[in-house]
Order: structure tokens, then C-alpha cells, then sequence
């Protein structure tokens, strides 16, 4: 493929060599990569009923490859949440900084929600996910994303890394900046990225990352790990953006990462050697690239750091405002007709209302206000004509045995495919809400009146063809 003649003078001055063998990854084929969603069910499960030739990504242990002809965005599966369709080495981040359930985590860069709905799946809907993005426009499909995958736990705001940090303080146990970067890595995977290399250029996104790591810097509590991340090969980008953030902050340091076969080491040579006092040179080769000629992947970098010193948290709780009593009575109404338990029994959180919204929010939150705040934890539905109206957000957060009545159709079912491009369905039985299911698996709400089941499942998730 055709690279932009600078890109491959600045590689071949930095690889020497070695770029002989990188500039021939470009014209082999490249990888494809789908993520195992292990909030709905396992990996052992999944590898027995996806009907793809699946073979293991060596690290991540959800992660698989597959063939490009079995393009898994168009099996109903997809339409489930059942796995994120994800560059493989793009899963390298998440896996490498050590997520707990129970876990406060903020990814800083979020959009549309790889390393979100990876972050989520490690939490098993205990702890915090707060997913951030600067993009009004990209934030959408983060809340798609994280809403297909059935998160409960995670609050999404549309925020400057500053005016969170003023917010939030040192409240993070865990942070991952997937940074703007040139994207040098994404060439193969999207070729407009090599247009937007030649716009877009390395020195004006170092100074990006540089504003956002001092941010995030102090998000972290002490003791925290913070994950960085890029997907492009420019040092300026990488080890001399760390060696800086480390030379300015020397609370934190590089910590060890698991260095799978075929990860190599940070490069500290090619930074310049005024730029790195001390002992930062022997920690930036503790840092990570994936290169297209070592790895079945795109290529990206990664540090991992830690605070080791800092000032503990210091915020202000949320004071717990009650939901009004009507929105509550018709929201239990619907609780009591359709399901068989509470939703705040199904996650730690409480039941908050926007207006005619209800959310079941995460717990141990500071106050939110003055954040755009475009989703706040488990989104429940909306009071409309004094009944609640679920919202798919609702049906994908939820398993089908917690459902009193529901439609289970099987992948080979040909109304399945109708469900999923919004016809009604001529269907007898008991009048109200149900969970309409592709085997075990929730996929959208339907209304059972009379002999029909009025399609609930939103214009814009539907199946295309
Ligand atoms: C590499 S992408 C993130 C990809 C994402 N982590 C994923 O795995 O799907 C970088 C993101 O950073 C966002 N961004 C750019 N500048 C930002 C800033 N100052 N604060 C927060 N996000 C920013 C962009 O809108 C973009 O969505």
C-alpha cells in the first residue's frame, strides 16, 4: 500500500534494518478480531456456539481471530452482545492493566467503547466504570456499545479531562488514556488514516496527550495503575511522552507488563537523551510496542504506570434525592408486572429519576453536577402517559430468567430476522411487556395485544441488509 513518503523515512531512520520487514507487513493481509462478551457468558460457551473458525489471540483470553469472510457483525449473536468486533492488538491495553470487579475505573478516551465494554466485562457489574469522551458526535456509539453489552455499572460523560479532574479529584483505582494519537497503526485497518496522518501531525497530537496524562495524573489515587496507550509508532507519541509525564511527575513510575511473545520493549533510544533525567531511560524500556511484523496485530504502544505517592481522595458526596412518588408507583407497576425481582437487587446502585427517566445509578459516586453527564449507570426507561416504558438499554442489562414473559427464538428462526428489522410479529398469548430473546440471549422488548407482538426494538439497532 502506498504510505506516505515521510512516514517511511522517519521508519526506516528509526528501524533501520529492521524496516525492511516492517514495510513488508503492509502488504500482507491483515488480522480481524472479535472480543468474547464474558458479562452474558463464557468463553468456553461462546467457542461451542459461534459458528466461526476462532483462533486465540495470545493476549487476551476472551480475544479470538477470525476469517474475514465470516463477517460475525451480521449474525444475530452480534445483535446480542454477545462479542465486540475489535483490531486485535487494540485489545492489548485493557488486558494489561489488572481490572478488579469492585474497581473504580475511568476511561479517559472512551469512544466508541473497545476498551469500555472490555473494562466492563473484567468488572462483572461490580465497582465503577466512568467512560469519557471529548466527541459529542463519537460519545453515541460508546453508548451503544456499552448498552449492547449489557453494562449496568458505567456512567458516560461528554468532558474535558480538566473539568473532570475538578470534579472527581483522586477517586480512580484505575485509568486507561487510549490517546488521540497519528494513528500510524491504523493504516492497513483504514487507509484514510494515511490522509489524516499528513493533517493531523505527530507534534500537535503529542501536545494532546501531554495536556491529557497531566489530567488524568490527578484522577489517579495513590497507589493506582494508569494504562497509556497508542495506536501509532512515532516516539514523540510514546516513550518521549512518558519520559516527560515521568520527569514531571516523579510520584509515578513504569511498572512491568506482562510481555506476551512477540511484545517488544519500549524504545528510550529513540528519544532525545536531554529529555531523560535519571533513571527514566531504564523504565521506558519497561514500556511496550506491538509491531505488525512481530504480532498478528496493527501495532500499538503501551505503559503502565503507578502512582506511588499523592494526596488520597477528597470529594463530595452525592446528596440522594428521592424519585418522585407517582414515577415511582407506575415504574413499580411495571417492575411487579414484567419482572421477577427488583432492579436495584441486581446491581449496587440506587434508583435515581431525571425527570420522567429512571436510572439505577452506581453507588459511592461524588455529585455530577455541572459534568455533562450523558448517561448516569443502569438506564431503566421513561414514565410516559403514567406508564413506564422500558428501554433497551433495560432489556440488554438483563438475563432472560429475570423476565416474567418472553419470546425465545432460535438463530435459525426466520422471525428472529423479522424481530430484528422491526416488523410486528402475529404471536398469541398474555397481553404486556416481553423480553424477546435469540435462544437464551435478550435482544429488545415486543408488546403482546391481542394476536400480535408490537416490535419494541429501536430504529437504530435494526438489522440492515
Ligand atoms: C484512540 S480513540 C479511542 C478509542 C477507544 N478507546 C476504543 O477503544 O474504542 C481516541 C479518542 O479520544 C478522544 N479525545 C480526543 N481528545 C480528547 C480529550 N482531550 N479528552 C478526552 N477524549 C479525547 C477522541 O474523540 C477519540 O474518541
Amino acid at each position: 500500500m502506498a504510505l506516505p513518503p515521510l512516514f517511511k523515512q522517519r521508519m526506516q531512520h528509526f528501524l533501520g534494518r529492521e524496516a525492511e520487514a516492517f514495510f513488508q507487513s503492509y502488504e500482507q493481509e491483515r488480522h480481524y478480531g472479535l472480543r468474547i462478551n464474558t458479562l452474558k457468558w463464557t468463553v468456553e460457551e461462546a467457542r461451542q456456539a459461534l459458528p466461526f473458525h476462532l483462533t486465540p489471540i495470545p493476549w487476551v483470553p476472551e480475544g479470538f481471530y477470525y476469517r474475514e469472510q465470516e463477517r460475525p457483525a451480521k449474525h444475530p449473536y452480534y445483535h446480542a452482545g454477545l462479542y465486540y468486533i475489535q483490531e486485535p492488538s487494540a485489545m492489548a491495553p485493557a488486558a494489561m492493566i489488572p481490572i478488579e470487579p469492585g474497581d473504580r475505573v475511568l476511561d479517559l478516551c472512551a469512544a466508541p467503547g473497545g476498551k469500555s465494554t472490555q473494562i466492563a466485562a473484567r468488572l462483572a457489574g461490580q465497582g465503577i466504570l466512568v467512560s469519557n469522551d471529548i466527541s459529542a458526535e463519537r460519545i453515541k456509539a460508546l453508548v451503544k456499545n456499552l448498552e449492547l453489552f449489557g453494562v449496568r455499572n458505567a456512567i458516560v460523560t461528554n468532558e474535558t479531562p480538566e473539568r473532570l479532574a475538578d470534579v472527581f479529584g483522586a477517586y480512580f483505582d484505575k485509568i486507561i488514556i487510549d490517546a488521540p494519537c497519528s494513528g500510524e497503526g491504523m493504516f492497513r485497518k483504514n487507509p484514510e488514516m494515511v490522509k489524516s496522518w499528513e493533517t493531523h501531525n505527530i507534534e500537535s497530537c503529542a501536545v494532546m496527550q501531554r495536556d491529557i496524562l497531566y489530567q488524568a495524573a490527578r484522577m489517579l489515587k495513590p497507589g493506582g495503575l494508569m494504562l497509556y496507550s497508542t495506536c501509532t509508532f512515532a516516539p514523540e507519541e510514546n516513550e518521549a511522552q512518558i519520559g516527560r509525564f515521568l520527569s514531571r511527575y516523579p510520584q509515578f513510575e513504569v511498572e512491568d507488563l506482562t510481555m506476551v511473545s512477540g511484545f517488544q520493549p519500549g524504545r528510550p533510544e529513540w528519544v532525545s537523551q536531554d529529555e531523560l533525567p535519571g533513571n527514566i531511560k531504564e523504565q521506558l524500556a519497561r514500556t511496550a510496542r506491538l509491531w505488525p511484523h512481530h504480532v498478528r496485530g496493527e501495532g500499538h504502544f503501551l505503559a503502565l504506570l503507578r502512582k506511588t505517592d499523592g494526596e488520597p481522595e477528597m470529594y463530595q458526596s452525592e446528596q440522594a434525592t428521592p424519585v418522585p412518588e407517582k414515577v415511582l408507583q407506575d415504574f413499580r407497576q411495571f417492575e411487579k408486572d414484567v419482572c421477577v425481582r427488583p432492579f436495584e437487587e441486581m446491581m449496587d446502585g440506587r434508583l435515581v429519576s431525571f425527570k420522567q427517566h429512571l436510572y439505577v445509578k452506581p453507588e459511592g459516586l461524588p455529585s455530577l453536577q455541572g459534568l455533562r453527564v450523558v448517561k448516569s449507570g443502569w438506564y431503566l426507561g421513561e414514565i410516559k402517559k403514567n406508564r413506564f416504558v422500558p428501554s433497551q438499554a433495560l432489556a440488554m442489562g438483563l438475563e432472560m430468567a429475570d423476565v416474567i414473559k418472553t419470546v425465545s427464538l432460535s438463530v435459525e428462526d426466520e422471525t428472529l430476522l423479522r424481530y430484528l428489522k422491526g416488523e410486528t410479529l402475529s404471536l398469541q398469548g398474555e397481553k404486556g411487556w416481553k423480553l424477546v430473546c435469540v435462544d437464551r440471549f435478550p435482544l429488545g422488548w415486543g408488546k403482546q395485544v391481542q394476536g400480535i407482538l408490537k416490535n419494541a426494538y429501536p430504529p437504530a439497532w435494526r438489522w440492515l441488509t
